[in-house]
């Protein structure tokens, strides 16, 4: 998704009325108060450095919370809406009625970030249900720095830092994230700075959410083929072949049970507004086991076979 280039300028626009008509106002002193003093003394100063933050892309939490309060008005309104790469929205409903977990984790502020799921160019609209957890640069840190991953993954101590999958078009939060422990992805999207050979080498690049799906049914179908052979073998091949089960788990934990989206039954999910969790396939209970065929048919099915 690239709402920056909504959301940014949107911010900037509405700034100078905002800072006009509200200054004393107690709902926004305590966005103009979190800024350095010297900045939050004179509305020019306040709006010079504004200006200059959002030029240099600084991700510092008070600007932040400042831009989410700056775009509430803007989507409740309908002026803007978060413009997302058409895969997302299916994707990110598929994975949920899979039963696995989304997370966001941006510079953006947590309430900005549910504004702009709820608010977004997909239908319908309010993707909010699907999303379990958020952090940003105060909950969780700066992403460019892997402590901060280590604190996410430390609100889940039943999960391993190496269950998590963080996908960012950022090298530096993807490294951060592997430095933590989890696994981690670069999404490459038209838009994006061209990314270097080394880059290419070293990481694992995406340039769709789709590529990602393809990308989880190898890793299952070459696990659960190795899983096949090694109930054959003798025994001392086993503990090798469980922690490559592991491994590639990791990337598909929980999600041994596929329950495709597109069976044919869409519309039949498919209310015509105001959608709420239930109107989203639901998690799948615990699988009862998992073997290549079953694997083959999800794969099949998925691919529309
Ligand atoms: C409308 S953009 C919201 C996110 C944001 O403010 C930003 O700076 C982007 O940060 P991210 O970590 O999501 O790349």
């Amino acid at each position: 998704m690239e709402p920056k280039a909504v959301g940014f300028p949107h911010a900037l626009k509405a700034l100078p009325e905002t800072v006009k008509e509200q200054w004393d106002k107690p709902e926004f002193k305590a966005y103009r108060d979190a800024f350095p003093v010297e900045f939050s003394g004179s509305q020019d100063a306040f709006q010079d450095h504004v200006v200059d933050l959002v030029s240099r892309d600084v991700k510092v939490s008070y600007l932040k919370n400042l831009q989410g309060y700056l775009w509430e008005e803007g989507y409740r309104s309908g002026q803007i809406k978060a413009p997302l790469f058409p895969d997302v929205a299916p994707m990110l409903a598929r994975w949920h009625g899979r039963g696995m977990k989304l997370m966001i984790y941006s510079s953006g502020s947590v309430a900005a970030q549910k504004l702009l799921f709820k608010y977004t160019n997909a239908e319908p609209s309010d993707l909010t249900m699907l999303i379990s957890d958020w952090f940003d640069t105060v909950n969780a840190g700066l992403k460019t720095e892997s402590a901060s991953y280590e604190k996410i993954a430390g609100n889940y101590p039943d999960v391993l830092p190496s269950q998590f999958l963080f996908l960012s078009d950022n090298v530096a939060e993807v490294d951060a994230a592997i430095a933590a422990g989890m696994q981690s992805k670069v999404i490459f999207r038209p838009g994006n700075a061209e990314l270097s050979s080394d880059v290419r080498e070293r990481l694992s690049v995406l340039e769709t959410f789709d590529d990602l799906e393809a990308n989880l049914n190898e890793k299952k179908l070459e696990a659960l083929g190795k899983r096949d052979r090694s109930e054959t073998e003798d025994n001392e091949q086993g503990e090798t072949l469980r922690r490559e089960e592991e491994v590639a788990a990791e990337d598909s934990h929980k999600d041994k049970k596929i329950k495709p989206l597109d069976d044919g039954k869409a519309e039949e999910r498919r209310p015509s507004t105001n959608r709420t969790e239930s109107d989203f396939p639901a998690a799948p209970s615990a699988g009862t086991g998992t073997t290549i065929s079953d694997l083959l048919n999800e794969v099949e099915q998925a691919n529309g076979n």
